[in-house]
């Protein structure tokens, strides 16, 4: 990184927030995937069609905490004239020997457990007397208080059809069948899936390991006392919280001082674990904007990074490159924390979840009501204001003002109002587009 910087070639072209974003994207592809245990690949993209290999349930079961008896044992039964039946022992869940039910017999039988041979149906334990030789039962005297009740004489209080409260085997999913597509995101529900069939690893796009770092000779780290002219560094923590919750695995670099070799030397350091580099600050047009100084003119072997202004506010002055032998791609944020926050959604999300194959880049728009009247947005770019929407009202209200440094109005918000490029104006009850943050 040779970090000399020729003003008399920077370029003067405005880009469009779509133009900035297509050219990004266009350079990013998904990671390669890999075997993943299935909690690690939450959230991930799957790459293979996964198979069902042996159907669910397994075997037949009972539905519930009962007695598995003989149709015909119980025909007729009423809780006057309730069908007597021998137990004969316990089916417990995971029981593996099973007794066989034979004509006036029955077994008791737990929830999960297979139905055992001789058995045609399960009657709840709430039909019965539970073998008490008394009223209807309202549950089973648990086995440790009383061993007995796997054995002696349970009154059955009603009929059962053939395989009432009987799960059958495969009834879930069976073998050879797709249980997942490509292409599936495995939320909880698909990893229970793939859980419950039995598989331990999966092929999936993972997650992409992001490089967070903020650049600034002003920044102190939360927790220690500022000096003089000092600020506590918010950007790496923001856009690290911010790539976790776009599905990164996201490391947080401390803040670098405006120093050229210090950066580059840190960057380097960077390489080794990092499918995508961020960094905040050090891009405008100051004497001490480290990032472009470092980061403009590399050789060929070090990468190529551009500097260019965005027809957008916040936001305007951004870096967009690939860099090192492996081509990292680095986005080159704003140090201004609103604005770097907002550079983050609009253009760092959607490259994290590109890297991750999902299907559904960008943060979802709606239409809302403005209730308050914004002046003074400026011609030619593109705002975004931020904004507390009511979804039940359909409404949103801009909370603070333009100002790209107002931490706290932003904490108070949920979405950013955006105020296309030929509007300087909203009246209150306008319609304008709300980009909804989470
Ligand atoms: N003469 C001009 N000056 C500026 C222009 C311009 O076009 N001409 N653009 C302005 C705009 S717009 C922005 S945005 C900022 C971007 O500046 P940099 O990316 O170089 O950021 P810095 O100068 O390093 O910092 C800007 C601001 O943000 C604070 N900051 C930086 N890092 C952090 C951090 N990690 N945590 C909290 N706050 C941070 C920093 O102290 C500054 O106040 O340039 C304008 N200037
Ligand atoms: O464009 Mo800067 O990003 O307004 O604050």
């Amino acid at each position: 990184m040779s970090g000399t910087t020729d003003p008399t070639r920077r370029p003067h072209r405005v880009w469009s927030v779509a133009d900035h974003l297509d050219d990004v994207l266009a350079k990013i592809r998904p990671l390669d995937p890999i075997e993943l245990h299935l909690l690690d690949a939450q959230g991930c993209v799957l790459v293979e069609d996964v198979t069902v290999p042996a159907a669910l349930p397994p075997f037949d079961n009972s539905s519930m905490d009962g007695y598995a008896v003989r149709v015909a044992d119980v025909e007729g039964a009423t809780e006057e004239f309730p069908a007597t039946l021998t137990v004969i022992g316990d089916v417990a869940a995971g029981s593996g020997e099973l007794p066989a039910v034979g004509p006036g017999e029955a077994a008791r039988i737990m929830t999960g457990a297979p139905v055992p041979p001789g058995a045609e149906a399960v009657v709840p334990v709430e039909w019965t007397d539970g073998g008490s030789g008394g009223g209807p039962a309202d549950s089973m005297a648990a086995r440790g208080a009383s061993p007995a009740g796997a054995s002696g004489e349970v009154r059955v209080h009603r009929p059962a059809a053939a395989r009432a409260h009987i799960r059958a085997a495969g009834s879930d999913v069976t073998a050879g069948e797709r249980a997942l597509r490509a292409g599936t995101v495995l939320g909880p529900p698909q990893i229970a899936l793939l859980a419950a069939i039995g598989r331990g690893t999966v092929r999936v796009r993972p997650r992409p390991r992001v490089v967070v770092l903020s650049t600034g000779s002003e920044l102190v780290q939360p927790g220690e006392t500022l000096g003089p002219g000092q600020i506590h560094d918010s950007n790496s923590f923001q856009l690290t919280a911010a790539a976790r919750d776009a599905g990164a695995i996201a490391y947080r670099v401390g803040a670098v001082a405006d120093d050229p070799d210090t950066l580059r030397a840190t960057l380097e350091d960077q390489f080794i674990r990092a499918d995508l580099l961020v960094t905040s600050g050090g891009v405008s047009v100051g004497a001490y904007d480290v990032v472009k100084e470092t980061l403009t003119d590399l050789s060929a072997e070090e990468g190529t990074v551009e500097f260019r202004r965005l027809a957008m506010q916040p936001g305007k002055p951004q870096g967009f490159g690939l860099l090192g032998p492996d081509r990292i791609p680095l986005l080159a944020l704003p140090g201004n924390p609103v604005s770097a926050y907002v550079s983050f959604e609009l253009f760092v999300r959607p490259t994290i979840r590109t890297l991750m194959g999902l299907p559904d880049v960008h943060r979802a728009t709606v239409p809302a009501e403005c209730t308050e009247a914004v002046t003074g947005s400026p011609a030619g770019r593109r705002q975004f204001l931020r904004g507390s929407y009511d979804r039940d009202a359909g409404t949103v209200t801009p909370v603070g003002g333009a100002g790209s440094h107002l931490i706290g109005a932003l904490a108070q918000a949920n979405a950013l109002i955006v105020v296309p490029e030929d509007t300087t104006e909203v009246a209150a009850g306008d319609s304008v587009e709300v980009l909804l943050l989470g």
